[in-house]
Parts: C-alpha cells; sequence; structure tokens
C-alpha cells in the first residue's frame, strides 16, 4: 500500500522525518504574540495553537482577531488550531454545543492551516463540523486523548479507524501509559495502524514513561511529534531543541 501523505501548507505529513509541533498556551493576546518569536528561532514545523487557554476564546472578535495577528506572526509555519475539551484534559469546561461554535468560529476566523476535531462528541456534529473544515480548505487532525490510561492495541486501532471513517485526513491518540507493557501497547497499535489506514496516523504515549514514543515515531508510523519551546500542552513533551537532533539520529535512511 502506498504511505498516505497529507499536505498541510508547505509540509507533508506522512512521509519522512515526524514533523514537529509546539503548543502556545498563552491565556492573553499578548502573551499569545510574546510566545512567537522564540518559537520561530526553535524553527518549528507547526504551530499548535490551544484555544482552550485564551481568556478571549468565546469572544468571536477576539478569536478571529488574535488568529489572524497570529498567522500573519508566524509566516510559512503551519497553524493548528485546536480547543482540547476538559474532559480530554484541556483547560476550559465548555458545552457541546459551545465547543462546535467555537470550531466553527475558528474556521469562519479563515486563519488556520489544521482544524483538531476531537472524535468524540455528537457524531453528527462532528460530520458536520469536518465538512464546513473541508469546504474551508482546513487539514482535519481528528483527536482522541485518555489522560488515566492505555486502552488494549485493537481499541486504540479501532478508534483510529472511525476517525477515518468520519473523514479525518490525519487521526490522532494520545494515551497515558502505567507501565511499559503499555507504552509497548501504543506503538504496536501505531504500527499496525500505519500499515492499515488510508490516512496518516499521530500517537503519543504521555508522561515520562512514554517520552520514548515521541521519539519513534519514524520507526513506529506517527507523522507528529508535540515538542516544547517554553510550556509544555501535555506531560512528557521534550524540549524542541532535545527533541529535533534525536529525531536526527533516528532518521531512517
Ligand atoms: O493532541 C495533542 C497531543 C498532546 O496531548 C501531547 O501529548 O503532546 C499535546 C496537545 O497539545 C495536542 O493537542
Amino acid at each position: 500500500m502506498n504511505q498516505p501523505v497529507v499536505k498541510l501548507r508547505n509540509l507533508s505529513l506522512g512521509t519522512g522525518r515526524p514533523k514537529l509541533a509546539v503548543p502556545i498556551t498563552g491565556k492573553t493576546t499578548a502573551d499569545i504574540l510574546a510566545a512567537v518569536d522564540p518559537i520561530k528561532a526553535a524553527d518549528p514545523d507547526v504551530v499548535e495553537w490551544r484555544i482552550d487557554f485564551f481568556e478571549g476564546v468565546t469572544d468571536v472578535e477576539q478569536l478571529q482577531q488574535t488568529g489572524r495577528w497570529l498567522r500573519s506572526a508566524l509566516g510559512s509555519i503551519a497553524l493548528l488550531t485546536t480547543f482540547r475539551t476538559k474532559g480530554e484534559g484541556g483547560n476550559l469546561e465548555l458545552s457541546d454545543a459551545d465547543y462546535f461554535k467555537v470550531c466553527e468560529n475558528v474556521l469562519a476566523g479563515e486563519f488556520t492551516d489544521a482544524l483538531d476535531v476531537e472524535r468524540y462528541h455528537d457524531e453528527a456534529a462532528v460530520r458536520g463540523l469536518v465538512k464546513m473544515a473541508h469546504a474551508a480548505k482546513v487539514v482535519v487532525i481528528m483527536s482522541n486523548h485518555d489522560f488515566d490510561k492505555t486502552p488494549g492495541k485493537a481499541e486504540i486501532v479501532k478508534r483510529l479507524t472511525s476517525m477515518v471513517d468520519f473523514g479525518a485526513d490525519v487521526a490522532k491518540m494520545a494515551v497515558m501509559p502505567q507501565s511499559a507493557d503499555d507504552v509497548l501497547t501504543l506503538l504496536q497499535a501505531t504500527n499496525a495502524a500505519h500499515k492499515t489506514l488510508s490516512q496518516p496516523v499521530i500517537t503519543m504515549s504521555m508522561g515520562d514513561l512514554g517520552k520514548v514514543s515521541r521519539l519513534a515515531g519514524e520507526v513506529f508510523g506517527s507523522c507528529l511529534s508535540f515538542a516544547t519551546v517554553g510550556a509544555a500542552s501535555a506531560p512528557g513533551q521534550i524540549a524542541l531543541d532535545h527533541l529535533r537532533p534525536e529525531l536526527e539520529d533516528l532518521k531512517l535512511n
């Protein structure tokens, strides 16, 4: 089977070394824009704006204006916009209806290259949002987080497969290990999904035990790794200036 590749701005996700994404978790517009210069100096492939940390997230004007300023400050770096709900490890509690409204406001603001869409919400609403994103030529990175445990291999593959069935361009799963065996489970599921799915996948085992999964994407088939410049957005993320040389060392020639 051909390697599935997805274009994200000027990147090809799914081929070569895993791409590097850095989260921005600022609370105010000033914090968010101040994060850009040090991030640009570290030269990531993708910036993830975690809008669940932004205090203006439910104000359409503030969300879209800050998004446009961020987009223009980033230059050629691809922008992924993510509202991570509280139940999946995010920072702010929103009703389902408000979650979808915020995501629609992101799309209407025309500033993002990719949108994170959580898989486990109302299914018709998820499908509707995917349609809207695709009409706006925005890449859908569909996601699911388990901050407590690592489901079995078959369950992880099933969830990633379901994301693709729901129209995801990229399917993403983050899980929490309780043991080294759990990390192996995530890696095995990644390898299996990577070999069978028609879209690229992103996976990670979080926390200290799972750090190895953030280095090993090229071997097991995860196309993007989240790394830090400043604040982390999830446990186990490694500094970008450490992760980049590790990924280069582990490159498959
Ligand atoms: O989905 C992910 C992955 C992540 O949870 C991680 O573990 O690196 C970090 C989040 O910001 C991002 O949206």
